[in-house]
């Protein structure tokens, strides 16, 4: 079978899965007091607003993600890429500032990393070290509470106008948030006090929906989604019936906002911290007691997002 069949998640959840040491439902490797990720993307993924600098600034703030969400302060940061020897050196200088002001932004260092030659448009990773917030987080069980911060469908509306060939606008707020993503730097902080309140945090960068999956297998239930917030005029296309809620959280993906799995009877705890820090969070749905699955009020919903190898799927 092709990977282009099998996908890349069913990739990741049926073949990788049996030679890491690790939970694959989880972003990040935890091994004691040390927090890991490597995440990466060919350089053809540079929409035709980007340039260099967006690119590093973005690969940094991609992997950086993982780690805020789950709770893990960053402390060094390395990058590999491969790019095609016809590249301008001041191009790839724009990259590694890029690289450089994102690190600083989130204040980990640039520690160094590996520079390749590549044939085509060539690839770029991002590996970040940082030390855990939490020793110990509580479990996540039926009641708890989901929420996310944000609001979502700001980058669906810069894939529509990709995909349609320009038949949808191109709203200025999906170009930012696509170029230049920056995740709220209080939500570390945010989580120092959270210990005992919040029992995961992960982020949104293939879509809601394969994030949320992707949480439900990792603490064995399902979750019941009922509210997804929406950015204003992706609300609008919904509530006109010009594209479907299914196609909206489908084309979905780099929003790199954070999904909280909180505890039921400590939400106001949670509530107080986001609003001192300054975190605009919305309660989405709750934890079930079912195997794990999503349902959109109370009914299964099939799990629709990005994936490397099938694209939206
Ligand atoms: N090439 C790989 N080798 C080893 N582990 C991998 C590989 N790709 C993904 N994983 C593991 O699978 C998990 C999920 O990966 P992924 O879906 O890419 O997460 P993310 O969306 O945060 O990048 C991670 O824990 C990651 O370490
Ligand atoms: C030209 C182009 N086509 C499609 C996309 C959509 N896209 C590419 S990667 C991706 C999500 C992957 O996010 P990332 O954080 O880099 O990877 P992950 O954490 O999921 O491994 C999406 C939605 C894009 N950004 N640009
Ligand atoms: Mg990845």
């Amino acid at each position: 079978m092709k990977l282009k069949e099998l996908g890349e998640h069913s990739f990741i959840e049926t073949v990788i899965s049996k030679y890491v040491n690790s939970d694959v439902n989880l972003d990040v490797y935890r091994q004691g007091n040390v927090v890991l990720k490597i995440d990466g993307f060919p350089i053809k993924y540079t929409m035709p607003f980007m340039d260099f600098y967006d690119l590093g600034w973005k690969a940094v703030v991609a992997a950086m993600s993982d780690l805020v969400s789950y709770g893990a302060t960053p402390l060094v940061v390395l990058s590999s890429f491969g790019l095609s020897p016809e590249i301008e050196s001041k191009n790839a200088e724009m990259m590694i500032m890029g690289i450089s002001d994102a690190s600083k932004y989130y204040g980990a260092t640039y520690g160094g990393g590996d520079t390749n030659s590549s044939e085509d448009s060539g690839w770029i990773d991002i590996a970040i070290f940082g030390n855990p917030v939490c020793n110990t987080r509580p479990k996540a069980e039926p009641g708890d509470l989901v929420y996310v911060t944000g609001e979502l469908g700001r980058t669906t509306g810069a894939f529509l106008w990709y995909s349609s060939g320009g038949k949808f606008p191109l709203p200025l707020d999906s170009v930012i948030k696509l170029r230049h993503p920056v995740i709220n730097r209080a939500i570390l902080r945010a989580h120092r006090e959270l210990c005992s309140v919040v029992a995961l945090g992960t982020d949104v960068s293939d879509g809601i929906l394969v994030s949320l999956n992707k949480i439900a297998h990792y603490i064995g239930h399902g979750i019941d989604i009922a509210n997804i917030p929406l950015v204003e005029y992706i609300q609008e296309l919904v509530d006109k019936n010009i594209v479907s809620l299914n196609e909206i959280l489908k084309s979905g993906g780099e929003e790199y906002e954070t999904i909280f799995v909180v505890k039921k009877e400590t939400s106001s705890i949670f509530l107080d911290a986001m609003k001192r820090y300054g975190v605009i969070v919305k309660e989405i749905g709750r934890v079930i007691d079912s195997e794990p699955e999503i349902r959109l009020n109370s009914k299964k919903y099939e799990v629709h997002g990005w994936d490397n190898f099938k694209g939206w799927f």
